[in-house]
């Protein structure tokens, strides 16, 4: 008897859509199974104003296919100019569901983030005030600070300080990447979570390096040590509703991927619940993956699960395409490097 799995229709709190003709091919991929998503604003231009995420959202309503059902909840990026009360406008419209702080030059399209935080110290109260919160690139960015280092750093120079001075501040640390980040999230009990990947609970860093360089393993923040990897299984798993799925996929053309200087980004809406059902089934876990990809993170943000359920069922090797075609050109699909054989199936 084949085994299955049914769960409440999951959500992803931590998406990269883009724009335009690449957009338009990888907005489907989230769409097929996630009924919600959180929607990064690192576009160029970054979605800075309220009146762009409103933009934005449109551009992305008018390129789902007409038979899908997909909401996308819009985020803004906080720059040093950002004005508390267009946030606050916003938030109170039901436009966004977040602000994005990411520290200048710590990722893809961070330019306009912040350096100085005490310029955002407004905004974030701001937010606190009004219960919106802030989804997190938590990484420092001093060039003599070693790369794998620049998370934990992160949580002890400037989360934690943050957090302090600003008490009621919610505050989502994404794709965490380290045990630190999540003896942080456990340690702290109140207005704090933490999205996790598919990929970084699959990859460490020997995947990228070993045997030749993977280009497609490459993201930021960038895979850890192995007991890092085994903290996030542990976490995700663990049933504890602070830790939720943040795939993070983050679609680059394989020009820019596979570059002497390549873009740094994982793209995994395509096989994302396959290899999490793989996963949760490795950890014995399988009761948990319901929670971790479709309960924990509406009740962070204090919204209703969805209606839907998705079912997965065990069987063959599930066959995903390598690539997805795109107006820009491929985008290589993560192989996490061995089969899976869980289906969604309805
Ligand atoms: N995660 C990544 O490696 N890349 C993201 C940016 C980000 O989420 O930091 C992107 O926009 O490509
Ligand atoms: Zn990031
Ligand atoms: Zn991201």
């Amino acid at each position: 008897m084949s085994q299955s799995l049914t769960i409440r229709r999951p959500d992803d709190w931590h998406l990269h859509l883009r724009d335009g003709a690449m957009l338009q091919a990888v907005l489907p991929e989230t769409a097929r199974h996630f009924a919600r998503a959180i929607i990064m604003p690192n576009l160029v231009p970054p979605v800075v104003t309220g009146a762009q995420a409103g933009a934005y959202r449109d551009r992305i309503l008018a390129a789902l296919p007409e038979d899908m059902d997909f909401a996308p909840l819009m985020t803004l990026y906080l720059t040093e100019d950002t004005d508390p009360e267009d946030v606050a406008a916003a938030h109170a419209s039901g436009l966004i569901k977040a602000v994005k702080l990411y520290p200048a030059g710590a990722t893809t399209n961070s330019a306009s983030g912040v350096r100085d935080f005490d310029k955002v110290r407004g905004v974030l109260e701001r937010m606190a005030e009004i219960g919106l919160p802030l989804c997190v690139h938590g990484e420092v960015t001093d060039a003599e600070i070693d790369i794998f280092d620049r998370e934990a750093l992160f949580i002890e120079w400037v989360l934690d300080p943050i957090r302090r001075d600003t008490p009621g501040l919610r505050v989502v640390m994404e794709h965490i990447t380290t045990k630190n980040g999540v003896d942080y999230v456990k340690a702290n009990a109140q207005d704090l979570g933490a999205t996790i990947t598919t990929h970084h609970l699959i990859i460490n860093r020997n995947h990228i390096l070993v045997g030749g360089i993977k280009p497609h393993y490459y993201c930021l923040p960038v895979a850890k040590r192995e007991e890092h990897r085994l903290a996030l299984r542990a976490a995700a798993t663990s049933g504890d509703a602070r830790f939720f799925l943040g795939t993070d996929s983050a679609p680059h053309t394989d020009p820019l991927k596979e570059s002497a200087c390549g873009c740094a980004g994982c793209f995994t809406a395509t096989n994302t619940m396959s290899l999490l059902a793989h996963v949760f089934e490795e950890e014995s876990a399988l009761d948990s993956l319901e929670g971790f990809t479709s309960r924990n993170g509406p009740a962070f943000y204090g919204l209703p699960v969805n209606e839907g359920s998705l079912t997965l069922t065990k069987g063959d090797a599930v066959s995903y395409p390598d690539k997805i075609d795109t107006g820009d050109g491929p985008v290589t699909v993560f192989d996490p490097g061995f089969p899976v054989h869980w289906h969604v199936t309805a």
